[in-house]
């Protein structure tokens, strides 16, 4: 198969490396990470131990694949669409976090999109070397849920390059038990600077426990059939399974980059606020993650 990887930065280089030992796979990023790419392959290493020669280019325009894969920060979605426009595919699969991206894309694009979400810990630790910090899963769907062939086969092409894949027919509900993980261990751990594992101690995984919750109830009121309890321990599970991982947020607040505390907790707040729901632990965490992008990544514009 023929695949693009538009955001090849931590998670897009390990998927696109993975699936690249199978694949005829491009990695669409930055330098000088995508020139490292092309003088010397990406390393993969962690869970993996594996270096791969991908194409990669830093032009993501008029490209031509069976499948582009997306995986820029949900910040990015709408310009990635605007680029994926240009090019000629057969389907469009987002495995970011937040909610609205698949909206976003369908915007702009006149091919399918897949929803799906991916729990593997990737580190781009330094040009052309990324760092699998916890081996995950990849879920895959039909982005309004129900059963899709195309999402089948794009799961098969994932398993045959060792990525732990599966199509389900319930992406609504995955995708806002998803965001119900994140809306905890994201902010909570970029706010004390800990790995996600630090979360087992308490009182930080209370605090990212009830901001699961509240997201649950949110999404009752969407109609996403999505219980506490399934989230309260959803949030357990993802601390055990990536203990070693710094969370995407934490790897921003490091780096000081702009963060996705919009899509996430930001939106959370939003739609929580339009069905008259009170979620003041997202609303905290929002707030608090909010006022450190101000002021350290010019008013969370980069
Ligand atoms: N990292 C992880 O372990 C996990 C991440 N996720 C989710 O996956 C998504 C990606 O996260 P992550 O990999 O950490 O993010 P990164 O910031 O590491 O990767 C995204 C990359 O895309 C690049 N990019 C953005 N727009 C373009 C463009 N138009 N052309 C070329 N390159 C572009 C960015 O460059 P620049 O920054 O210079 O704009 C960046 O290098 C997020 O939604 C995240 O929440 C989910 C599970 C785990
Ligand atoms: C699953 C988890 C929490 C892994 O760190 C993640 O999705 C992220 O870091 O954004």
């Amino acid at each position: 198969m023929e695949i693009v990887v538009f955001g090849a930065g931590s998670l897009g280089s390990l998927l696109g490396g993975l699936l690249g030992s199978e694949h005829q796979v491009t990695l669409v990023g930055r330098d000088p990470h995508i020139a490292a790419v092309r003088s010397g392959g990406l390393s993969i290493t962690g869970t993996f131990d594996q270096k791969v020669r991908p194409d990669a280019t830093t032009d993501g325009t008029g490209l031509t694949a069976d499948l582009a894969v997306v995986t820029v920060k949900s910040f990015d979605t709408e310009d990635a669409a605007r680029s994926l426009a240009t090019g000629e595919y057969d389907v469009a699969l987002s495995v970011q976090n937040g909610i609205g991206n698949e909206e976003t894309l369908s915007e702009h694009l006149d091919y399918p999109v897949l929803a799906g979400t991916a729990t593997y810990g990737a580190r781009l630790d330094e040009p052309g070397h990324v760092d699998c910090t916890g081996k995950g899963k990849v879920t895959l769907g039909a982005r309004n849920g129900g059963t899709s062939s195309t999402a089948d086969d794009i799961a098969a092409t994932f398993t045959a390059a060792g990525i732990d894949a599966s199509a389900v027919p319930d992406m609504p509900r995955r995708l806002w038990e998803k965001l119900a993980v994140n809306a905890g261990i994201n902010p909570v751990t970029a706010l004390s600077r800990v790995r996600n594992g630090a979360l087992g101690e308490e009182p930080p995984s209370e605090i990212a426990r009830t901001a699961a919750v509240e997201t649950a109830r949110v999404a009752r009121a969407e109609g996403v059939d999505l219980a506490d309890e399934t989230v309260r321990s959803r949030v357990d599970t993802v601390v055990d399974a990536t203990a070693r991982n710094h969370s995407s947020m934490y790897q921003d607040v490091l780096s000081g980059r702009r963060t996705e505390i919009e899509a996430i907790n930001g939106a959370i707040l939003e739609r929580a606020e339009g069905h008259g729901i009170d979620v003041p632990v997202n609303r905290t965490l929002a707030g608090l993650l909010g006022a450190w992008e101000r002021e350290n990544t010019n008013n969370g514009i980069r």
